[in-house]
């Protein structure tokens, strides 16, 4: 792996509070460019063990901020605020950078950090598992880079030094700020990567076995053959997905889509926007996890429950070649089918 001795943050401490997704990803990217890197973790919970096993120092929130030079805070965003109020204020050094790599709880104001330290933000564009491999093999994530709050006059190199050591500098950094970055990543997770592209999923396999058609073949047409689509879109946007798909495709493309995507969807695309722009989406996703998310659990269940979640888990278990992950025990396709409709 690749050392950094000229990385500005080579000659301090990095507090990386959470190995997940992201903090996982960015501990062991940082480490393998040679910074010195701590993990804050609540004492045995299920990944204070993994990351002691990855060969970290790991030590509880407060402690691993104690002496950092800039403290990464890479916990879930609904855990934040209570974890900065309880273990981070109180203890970041002045002149100390605090990093996000979402803007949510500083552009929502539920973290109201203090005034002598600087504030930033380095968000890659990906899953943290993908931060990883890219890193891994000499590459990186494109990611988007803010400057909230900059006491040390360094707070922009402390970005990049940042995004350098996690590989996001061997890709793309592009210069944004919290309200954008927050607001485009909830857009996009929404209306879009997340939410849009789950529903629609959902829509077309229901559409087909309602009609009649096997389960097995909605699953490839739906949700298999997607990636296929999102590799070329991923790698050369429409017009090389354009390029590769057949002439029938492109042309049922342009005036199908256009029947299912229609005036009506933007609309409410917009109207999912203002939710997000003027806070109504942040204040229903804290009182929901406050409540103790009766609704977050009750509608992943369903998701998790879809048909095409046990036909897909019966097939991806015949294509062993795929990384299944930790898919669900795959119930027959026969009685998916039952459920449909
Ligand atoms: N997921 C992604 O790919 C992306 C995430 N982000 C942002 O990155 C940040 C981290 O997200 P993500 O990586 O998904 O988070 P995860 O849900 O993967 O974080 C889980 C980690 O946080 C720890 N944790 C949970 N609760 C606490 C707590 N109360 N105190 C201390 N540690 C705790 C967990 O420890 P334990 O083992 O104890 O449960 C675990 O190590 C968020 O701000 C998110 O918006 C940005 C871009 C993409
Ligand atoms: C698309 C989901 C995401 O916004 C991401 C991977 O960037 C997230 O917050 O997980």
């Amino acid at each position: 792996m690749s050392t950094n001795n000229d990385n500005l943050l080579a000659q301090g401490r990095i507090a990386v509070l959470g190995y997940g997704s992201q903090g996982r990803a960015h501990a062991l990217n940082l480490r393998d460019s040679g910074l010195d890197v701590v993990v804050g973790l609540r004492p045995n919970g299920p990944t204070w063990h993994k990351a002691k096993a990855e060969g970290f120092t790991v030590v509880e929130p407060g402690e691993a901020v104690k002496g950092a030079d800039l403290v990464a805070v890479l916990t879930p965003d609904m855990v934040q605020p209570t974890l900065y109020k309880e273990s981070i204020e109180p203890n970041i050094k002045p002149g100390a950078a605090l990093l996000f790599a979402h803007g949510f709880n500083v552009h929502f104001g539920q973290i109201v950090p203090r005034k002598d330290i600087d504030v930033i933000l380095v968000a890659p564009k990906g899953p943290g598992a993908l931060v990883r491999t890219e890193y891994e093999r000499g590459r990186g994530v494109p990611s988007i880079w803010a400057v909230y709050q900059d006491v040390s006059g360094q707070a922009e190199a402390r970005a990049h030094a940042y995004a350098d050591g996690i590989g996001g500098g061997r890709a793309l950094l592009i210069k944004t700020d919290f309200k954008e970055e927050t607001e485009t990543d909830l857009f996009g997770e929404q209306a879009v990567l997340c939410g849009g592209a789950s529903e629609l999923v959902k829509a077309g396999f229901e559409t087909l076995v309602e009609a009649g058609y096997q389960p097995e073949i909605a699953y490839y047409e739906v949700m298999h053959e997607l990636k296929l689509i999102v590799d070329l879109f991923y790698e050369g946007g429409l017009t090389k997905m354009l390029q590769f798909v057949s002439e029938t495709a492109q042309y049922g493309d342009y005036v199908s889509g256009p029947r299912v995507i229609d005036a009506g969807v933007k609309a409410r695309m917009k109207d999912v926007l203002t939710d997000i722009q003027d806070g109504t989406f942040a204040k229903n996703w804290t009182e929901e996890y406050k409540a103790g998310l009766p609704n977050y659990k009750r509608l992943k269940q369903a998701d998790l429950d879809h048909p095409i979640e046990q036909v897909g888990a019966a097939l991806r278990a015949r294509m062993p070649w795929l990384q299944t992950g930790n898919a669900p025990a795959a119930k027959p396709a026969a009685e998916a089918l039952k459920k449909v409709g």
